[in-house]
């Protein structure tokens, strides 16, 4: 019987051959804390006698929910973090990266093969870099930062296979809601999303990232792209010298479930509030009014996700009645976009651009909504309160669907611009 993608990681990782459903302790390659997780896990690290944590050199530290700090509290938490780091002589850290998910692919810090935790439910995103990667809690990061190992429940897998060509102003951000649309909420529960056809073969990086990010908004352990040509070159790039494994699933792997997606008729895609598996076509909801509209976060602040938006907006002007915030998910992809000069575009053309982080995504730091308004949003999640009031309302979309209808002022089909 042959052995799914994730199957294989973690019998390579536990040096036997391990199945879906086993309980194993496996070693954690790299683990990640933010600054609104970091505090808890560190005082958990501390309690359990922690005084050295496993690897300074495999622990990576983001400051991005909350920054520069936005409160006096968390002020204080990224001070006891910053001090926390220098204590253990922890160096991967920094508060001016940009969004943690993003900052640890562009570093190398994600491999094939590797087991990779975070304190944040978006770890998943690192999957596109052909590794096992999942969101955990803090007490659980407490137990890794001491012993750089944790009890995994080794999951099974759906295959996800997608093929045909995309459309002009469809892309990842659509397929990846619209599979969240067919599968649910809460429909991969505790299960590994693999991404595999001829569609995700032939995709760049940054599409595989938003796709294997949003593979929690399924329930999803984790989301994962075999890795390939595309994997070895980012991977190398950014790690020099790194050996890439060579990783499939096997042609007879068990899976728990098979679906398969046709892009080729795939229309742009939005998620309307409340939930993300609500799932229309554009045309359904286009003229809705809105009030924001955010193009970032670790599902769409790339620089190629800024081009696409520049595309769309041409030489027009972004709507006077609508806030436009535009949030580079990295100070690379913000060097990036500055020096393609579509910084001073969105600018000139009305938006509001600001250093890189978490930004409006979560309603964290600033860019919150009031009752009755409508933010529409390439981020992730349109929960109740997401990024301010509860009576506020969010709809997702592809950074071409943000840009358009921050043209018009209402939600507005990229493709009729
Ligand atoms: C703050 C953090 C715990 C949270 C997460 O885990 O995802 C945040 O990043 C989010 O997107 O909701
Ligand atoms: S950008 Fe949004 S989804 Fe991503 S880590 Fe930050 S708050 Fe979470």
């Amino acid at each position: 019987m042959g052995a799914t993608l994730v199957e294989k990681i973690f019998s390579s990782r536990c040096d036997r051959g391990v199945r879906a459903g086993e309980v194993v302790m496996a070693p954690v390659d790299r683990a990640m804390v933010h600054d609104i997780t970091g505090p808890l896990a560190v005082r958990v690290f501390k309690e359990m006698d922690g005084e050295q944590v496993f690897d300074p050199a495999r622990i990576v530290m983001l400051f991005d929910h909350q920054v520069p700090a936005d409160s006096v509290p968390a002020a204080e938490n990224q001070q006891f973090m910053r001090e926390f780091a220098r204590e253990q002589e922890i160096h991967n850290y920094d508060l001016r990266e940009g969004v943690c998910h993003q900052v640890l692919m562009e570093k190398g810090h994600a491999a094939p093969g590797e087991i990779i935790v975070g304190s944040d439910s978006h770890t998943c995103t690192y999957g596109a870099a052909g590794a096992f990667a999942t969101g955990i809690g803090s007490t659980d990061m407490g137990f890794v930062l001491k012993f750089g190992a944790l009890y995994f429940r080794v999951p099974e897998s759906i295959e996800v296979t997608v093929s045909g060509t995309f459309a002009p102003r469809v892309g990842a951000k659509d397929l990846i809601l619209s599979i969240a649309g067919d599968i649910g909420a809460g429909g991969a529960t505790y299960q590994a999303l693999e991404f595999c056809g001829e569609t995700i073969e032939t995709m760049p990086m940054t599409g595989r990232m938003t796709c294997c990010n949003m593979a929690i908004e399924m329930g999803a352990k984790a989301g994962i792209v075999p890795p390939d040509a595309v994997t070895r070159e980012y991977v190398q790039a950014r790690r020099p010298g790194a050996e890439i494994a060579d990783l499939a699933p096997d042609r007879d792997a068990v899976y728990a479930d098979r679906r398969a997606y046709d892009v080729t008729d795939l229309v742009p895609q939005v998620a309307v509030p409340h939930n993300v598996d609500h799932v229309v076509d554009v045309g359904e909801v286009a003229g809705t009014h809105i009030d924001q509209v955010f193009i970032g976060s670790c599902t769409n602040g790339r620089y190629e996700d800024f081009v696409e938006a520049a595309e769309v907006l041409g030489d027009r002007k972004f709507s006077d009645d609508i806030r436009v915030i535009v949030v580079p998910a990295s100070k690379e992809e913000y060097l990036k976009t500055l020096r393609a000069g579509l910084i001073e575009k969105f600018v000139e053309a009305g938006a509001l651009v600001e250093a890189p982080c978490c930004g409006p995504c979560m309603g964290g730091a600033f860019g919150l909504l009031a009752p009755g308004e409508v933010s529409l949003s390439t981020s992730n999640r349109n929960f109740r309160g997401r990024q301010g009031s509860t009576e506020a309302e969010v709809y997702l979309c592809s950074p071409a669907t943000a840009a358009a209808s921050a043209i018009t002022g209402a939600i507005t089909d990229p493709r009729e611009l």
